[in-house]
């Protein structure tokens, strides 16, 4: 057997594509496999009810369409939907369909996205065989202010967004209440592409390759995957929201009320000059995990720890599941920083800068440092039973 035949075959791309009901969702993906990026795309539809309805609005797939009605991807058949990704990569290794080059996945309008994404990121085999390339969520420009007030889904489909896609701005008739969605969009996850529909900017080539890993150059590209700057600073994530609900409260005719949903979510970008020791690195992942699990909506970062200060861990998780990190051979640019991006639902900001502290031990009044953590008979310990 050659070397090339050894090697286990480059993970294929998923794009996640979700938003919530009529938010235009099919219609970007008609447009989209239009477009020959996506020629060799498989499309997976989840639809909720028992008869699908939404594979006969996609008018044209040149791969296969999948589409599955007996319930919805993100709960019931989330057994299917690892079942039915483990046969189509075996029906494709044994060139039984074609060999698909990018997989993509239009959820119900009303999913919680997390779970499809803990599927990919952490199925023993899925995870060699996909690497998660995005999540690309539509909002609708007339209603999107009413729904995030109103569902609780909605605002999580944002925040885990990589791409956010603005549709039915034709429709839109009041450009303030527009820039007021546009404005707080942004509060809830200010790393996100925009990209306008209707503009024609939800292109394939703007709404692909959102994830780490560069198909185009083969390379790493962690400063478009984290866009660590696009976040404020612990200490200045307060600042900014309090900004917004101050512009919110001179603009009252134009937008809606402040809202529990939105004022839950925090985005914010953590970074530290200094290596952490791996242990520390351990305890603060697993108290984050253990204690707050469900509130982590997403955490990206690139982590210098202490033991070999020049090769970065990269991580990725969504709630408390997180993709296996990995170890980078080298920093992919000149900032040798650690960063973590957090966007988090009922959880403070300084709550997450204080554990970073107290597991580095750097001194701060009325925290306990790493010892008092670790020695504390109710925290979980690396490797234990609750780890
Ligand atoms: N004017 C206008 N109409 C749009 C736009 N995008 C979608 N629509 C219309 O909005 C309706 C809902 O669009 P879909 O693409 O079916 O939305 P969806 O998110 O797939 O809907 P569900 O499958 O029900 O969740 C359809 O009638 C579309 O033609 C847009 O940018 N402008």
């Amino acid at each position: 057997m050659s070397e090339s035949q050894r090697r286990p075959p480059p993970p294929i791309p998923l794009s996640i594509l979700t938003g919530f009901l009529g938010s235009g969702k099919t219609t970007l993906l008609n447009k989209l496999l239009r477009d020959p990026a996506l020629a060799d795309t498989l499309v997976i539809i989840n639809e909720f009810g028992e008869i699908g309805l939404d594979h006969l609005l996609v008018e044209k797939v040149d791969g296969d369409l999948l589409v599955m009605s007996s319930g919805c991807l993100c709960c019931s058949i989330r057994g299917d939907l690892v079942s039915t990704l483990e046969d189509l990569l075996r029906r494709r290794d044994n060139d039984r369909i074609q060999p698909f080059q990018r997989v993509m996945i239009e959820t119900t309008g009303l999913a919680d996205p997390a779970p499809v994404l803990h599927t990919i990121m952490y199925h023993p085999y899925l995870m060699l065989r996909f690497r998660l390339d995005g999540v690309i969520t539509t909002v609708d420009a007339v209603n999107g202010n009413a729904t995030l007030d109103a569902h609780a889904e909605a605002v999580k489909q944002v925040a885990v967004a990589d791409r956010l896609v603005l549709t039915k701005t034709d429709l839109a008739r009041d450009p303030q209440a527009l820039e007021a969605l546009r404005q707080r969009l942004h509060t809830l996850n200010p790393a996100a592409l925009f990209l306008d529909a209707v503009r024609g900017e939800a292109e394939a080539s703007r709404l692909l390759d959102a994830g780490l890993y560069n198909a185009a150059s083969k390379s790493l590209d962690v400063q478009n995957w984290l866009r660590a700057d696009a976040y404020p600073t612990p200490e200045h994530a307060h600042e900014h929201r309090h900004d917004h609900h101050h512009d919110r409260a001179h603009d009252h005719a134009h937008t809606h009320d402040v809202n529990r949903h939105d004022d839950a979510i925090r985005a914010f970008c953590l970074r530290d000059e200094r290596p952490l020791d791996p242990d520390g690195w351990s305890l603060f992942l697993d108290l984050l995990r253990q204690a707050h699990g469900p509130n982590l909506l997403r955490v990206k970062g690139i982590v210098a720890l202490a033991d070999a200060p020049d090769r970065p861990l990269v991580i990725h998780g969504v709630q408390h599941v997180f993709h296996p990190p990995h170890r980078l051979d080298r920093w992919p640019d000149a900032d040798h920083s650690t960063r973590i991006v957090f966007i988090l639902k009922d959880m403070q900001p300084d709550f997450v800068a204080g554990l970073w502290k107290a597991v580095g031990n750097v001194p701060t009044v009325d925290r306990p440092d790493s010892s008092v953590l670790s020695d504390n008979p109710l925290s979980p310990k690396p490797g234990g039973l609750l780890a």
